[in-house]
């Protein structure tokens, strides 16, 4: 009797700790779709919030992120996969409806370990909770109808719609495919589409005035953290498994900073020394400035501007949490920084506002906040930055560029357009400044399926005497 009881309250402990994985995921993709949220953020508090109520093992988080992330992600492909089994359109269902319709088709179609009986029974548990009889019933037909006939699903022929075929095949927007398709080719743009869909690895810059990078390797060890050094930045470090960050102490001694690969590469190309005067003109939230005043040695004086004040706090924060002093920091439209310090500096370093379409895998909902319009909007808004920020290069410094986009609009025909109509700045072979893996590239364009980090764009001109 007492091994019955037992057993039943096994059975229920883990049938409710699976129905609030399902539901905190549903509650995040609620916000994302109604109100906005971006998903990275909105998941994160959740789940801090219930970590610290001792509600989540940390499997529950890991199952709760793929869930949130998936569906988010292939959004477009699962109202896709979802027509085939509805009698009206997916708009006239009510929202939270929908989501939990999203949600169980992701576990039926995409996550091979979840049980169909888990993913219908468990949607349907939702359902009752958040809709009525009528909905319950709607969910479990369709749900059911699902994965009785998945093969209703056929994706377009690829030889005949290749755009068509990529973007539901591997959930991206199809005038973004379409694009890479006709410029890199179906098979890159296909290696690419895929390589957007793996989360990466956390990766994380030392904090080298303070520790170096192996010892800094053995104390992350004993903090739980699991790295290997980077094989691009001699500061960098890749972790493969790690707690939440938030836990970690030497997160808050400053030991580090989080960091993609190839944003590390920006400060390197820019090369500061000890004792300059740089300015970084779209500086928040600080990550390369922060570089650039580790490499300098805590010597010498970065100006990090932005156009939000609200974001610069943030690159205070980072750099009193690092102990770099050399940094100050001011409010402005880069636009405008011509006025301000024409001349005046050793080095400009523009890290432009863009499209952010080289660093799609690091956010699974950005993919689909973007429009074809904004390679038209911000090409001008980049081109006036970099003309303002240049005339504040000394004669004889340096001015770099750099995008975390992989689209020419951004980057090269910026660049080209600059050096077209200003014939005191050269190109000089940002491969070349490259910290481990030289290239022999003028302008750097780095691909996430090629090079394995984020899709940056940099490039490095030197202003005449
Ligand atoms: C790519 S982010 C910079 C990231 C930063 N360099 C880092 O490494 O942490 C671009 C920044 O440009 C800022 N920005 C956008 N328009 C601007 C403008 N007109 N003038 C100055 N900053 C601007 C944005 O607020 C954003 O923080």
């Amino acid at each position: 009797m007492i091994l019955i009881q037992q057993q039943k309250l096994k059975m229920v402990t883990s049938m409710t700790k699976k129905v609030d994985a399902r539901e905190v995921a549903l509650k995040v993709i609620n916000e994302v779709e109604s109100k906005g949220a971006y998903a990275n953020i909105a998941l994160a508090h959740e789940i801090n919030r219930r970590i610290s109520q001792g509600q989540l093992s940390d499997q529950d988080r890991r199952f709760i992120t793929e869930l949130v992330y998936g569906t988010v992600k292939a959004g477009a492909t699962l109202d896709w996969i979802l027509g085939n089994y509805l009698n009206r359109p997916i708009t006239k269902i009510a929202p939270v409806i929908r989501n939990i319709l999203r949600l169980g088709i992701y576990q039926l179609f995409f996550l091979e370990k979840v049980p169909v009986s888990a993913a219908c029974n468990q949607s349907v548990e939702l359902a009752k909770k958040y809709g009525h009889a009528g909905t319950v019933k709607f969910v479990n037909g369709v749900l059911r109808n699902a994965a009785r006939s998945p093969e209703k699903v056929e994706y377009p022929n690829q030889d005949k719609q290749p755009a068509k075929y990529l973007s539901l095949k591997y959930f991206h927007p199809e005038w973004l495919v379409e694009r890479w398709v006709n410029r890199l080719g179906f098979s890159a743009c296909e290696a690419l589409c895929q390589t957007n869909n793996i989360t990466p690895l956390l990766s994380l810059r030392t904090n080298t005035i303070k520790i170096d990078r192996k010892q800094l390797l053995q104390r992350l060890e004993e903090e739980g953290v699991l790295c290997h050094e980077s094989v691009w930045t001699p500061e960098g470090l890749v972790c493969y498994q790690h707690p939440s960050l938030s836990t970690l102490k030497s997160l808050q001694e400053g030991l580090f900073q989080v960091q993609d690969e190839s944003s590390m590469l920006v400060a390197h190309i820019l090369d500061p020394k000890p004792g300059e005067f740089i300015i970084d003109a779209c500086g928040a939230p600080g990550g390369k400035t922060t570089h650039i005043a580790a490499l300098m040695d805590n010597t010498g004086q970065i100006l990090s501007t932005d156009i939000y004040e609200h974001k610069l706090e943030i690159t205070r924060e980072n750099a009193t949490r690092l102990g770099l002093t050399n940094i100050e920091t001011r409010a402005l439209d880069a636009v405008t920084l011509d006025q301000f310090f024409p001349g005046k500096a050793d080095k400009v370093l523009v890290d432009a506002p863009c499209s952010g379409l080289g660093v799609l895998r690091r956010k699974p909902d950005s993919r689909w906040r973007k429009t074809a319009d904004i390679l038209q909007d911000l090409p001008k808004l980049q081109s006036a930055i970099l003309t303002s920020a240049a005339q504040c290069v000394k004669p004889g410094g340096t001015l770099v560029y750099s995008t975390c986009t992989t689209e020419p609009e951004e980057n090269q025909n910026i660049v080209n357009n600059f050096l077209n109509t200003h014939s005191d700045f050269d190109l000089e072979p940002a491969g070349e400044y490259l910290p481990i893996q030289r290239r022999p590239d003028k302008m750097l364009q780095l691909w996430p399926h090629l090079d394995g980090v984020d899709g940056f764009f940099i490039a490095r001109m030197k202003r005449r005497n």
